[in-house]
């Protein structure tokens, strides 16, 4: 165990580490070095006379790895003591796709022992790297120091590292493993994941089966299909309802009505599985389109625009300008999925929208800092959206009345689609 726990984590000092302090500033970016090297101290400003401690979760199992992750947070926040702040990592080879390890770092104001016991638990049971940071020394050099769990149920440490600094990468880390793991390119790519969670989610299974009898859907359909995408409360179920009265069309869903048993189980999963589930969604309602579309106009309440720029979003850490650049490989449209003739995007000013919803009855109670959490995430998902090619959405101005917003879209439809 000891020999694999030390022969992964020498690859490591080849890579960068990077935490996030603070969502609208860069990460602190080290790097590990076996001697002290001129520089600026990485912690300096940030932490004061913290000890501070990172984990890793180091399983080679993508599904495990995903699983045991997300979990982690959750079992940390309940055992450690409250006074330590826990801060998404990553741990990565600059600029490198799929080299991403996620990780957590703590900070413990409370220097308490109870948390040495929650992290020595975890690295005697699960697959865990902890590493501890220590200021020591004359020149007040950061350490870190890898822990290994021994025998008699203690631990000691493994390997011993200076933190120095290391340069800003060209693209932020959260952005390097969005590719089949948050986003998914094709339907293989995402079948499989649900198909190595058959075990541990049985759902899936009734989940694959119903995708495994989808309708085939043919790259040109006869009729036109229109897609309506936006943030929730900008009226999509409004106007796709008026849309499809007015154009005499058949009205779909993404994720279609059939898997709406599975939709609440497979949104406690993280993202891997849960993006997986929502990636089969589109094929099943491409075959539903591809059905219809042989007899009338298509409308169809969200797609593949709000699959990849919500999962796009999530996965990107810190600011808007974390996102991919436009023109970006993950913006792309899946070869093997259906295009759509338009695709509309409905846009609004984001008082508007919470106007909406507290008309609504929700967002009543938000906290300030999380209203400005939400408006962050809701920047990058509206980015996002725009960002998506083959085809691009259309911008929407949502903000007249129900029907000026019908007589906008038909419009729009008329010169787009020829209706
Ligand atoms: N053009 C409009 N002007 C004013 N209010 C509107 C307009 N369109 C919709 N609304 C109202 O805003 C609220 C949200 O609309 P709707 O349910 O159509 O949005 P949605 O995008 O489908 O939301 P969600 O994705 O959250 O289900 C509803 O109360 C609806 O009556
Ligand atoms: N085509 C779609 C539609 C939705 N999602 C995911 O669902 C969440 C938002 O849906 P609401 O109905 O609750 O507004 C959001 O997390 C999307 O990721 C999707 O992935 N693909």
């Amino acid at each position: 165990m000891a020999r694999r726990m030390i022969s992964r984590f020498s690859q490591w000092s080849s890579y960068v580490f990077a935490v996030d302090f603070d969502t609208n500033s860069d990460p602190i970016y080290f790097a590990l070095a076996s001697k002290y090297s001129e520089g600026p101290q990485v912690f300096r400003n940030v932490l004061a006379d913290e000890i501070c401690y990172s984990l890793h979760v180091y399983s080679d199992d993508k599904i495990e790895r995903a699983k045991f992750y997300g979990g982690l947070k959750h079992k940390l926040s309940k055992e450690l003591p409250s006074e330590c702040t826990i801060l998404e990592m990553y741990t990565f080879q600059p600029n490198v796709k799929d080299s991403v390890i996620k990780g957590y770092f703590l900070k413990d104001p409370s220097k308490s022992s109870a948390t040495e016991r929650v992290l020595a638990e975890l690295i005697r049971n699960d697959p865990v790297y902890v590493c501890s940071y220590l200021c020591g020394g004359e020149d007040r050099q950061w350490l870190q120091l890898l822990w290994l769990s021994t025998e008699d149920g203690w631990v000691e440490v493994l390997k011993e590292y200076c933190v120095v600094p290391a340069e800003k990468p060209e693209h932020h880390p959260s952005t390097l493993n969005i590719i089949n793991y948050d986003v998914f390119y094709s339907f293989e790519d995402a079948y499989k994941v649900l198909q190595q969670c058959v075990d541990i989610i049985p759902e899936s299974k009734a989940v694959l089966e119903l995708v495994d009898q989808r309708l085939e859907s043919k790259e040109k359909t006869t009729f036109p299909v229109i897609v309506v995408e936006g943030l929730d409360a900008t009226g999509k179920t409004t106007l796709t309802e008026s849309l499809t009265e007015a154009l005499g069309a058949t009205l779909l869903k993404s994720p279609p009505q059939c898997l709406s048993p599975w939709r609440a189980r497979f949104d406690t999963e993280p993202p891997l599985i849960r993006r997986a589930f929502y990636a089969l969604g589109n094929y099943l309602t491409a075959g539903q389109i591809g059905q219809e579309a042989r007899h009338a106009p298509v409308i169809v309440d969200r797609y593949w625009h709000s699959t990849a720029a919500y999962a796009i979003a999530t996965a990107v850490g810190g600011k808007l300008a974390n996102l991919p650049q436009a023109g970006s490989e993950v913006y792309g449209w899946p070869a093997d999925l259906l295009r759509p003739s338009l695709v509309l995007m409905l846009s609004l000013s984001s008082q508007e929208r919470m106007r909406r919803l507290q008309v609504r009855g929700q967002d009543k109670t938000m906290e300030e800092e999380e209203l400005e959490a939400n408006h962050l995430f809701r920047q990058k998902v509206e980015e996002a959206y725009q960002r998506i090619e083959g085809p691009a959405c259309v911008t929407v101005d949502a903000s007249p009345s129900p029907d000026q917003v019908l007589q906008q879209v038909l419009l729009l439809i008329r010169e787009k689609c020829h209706l």
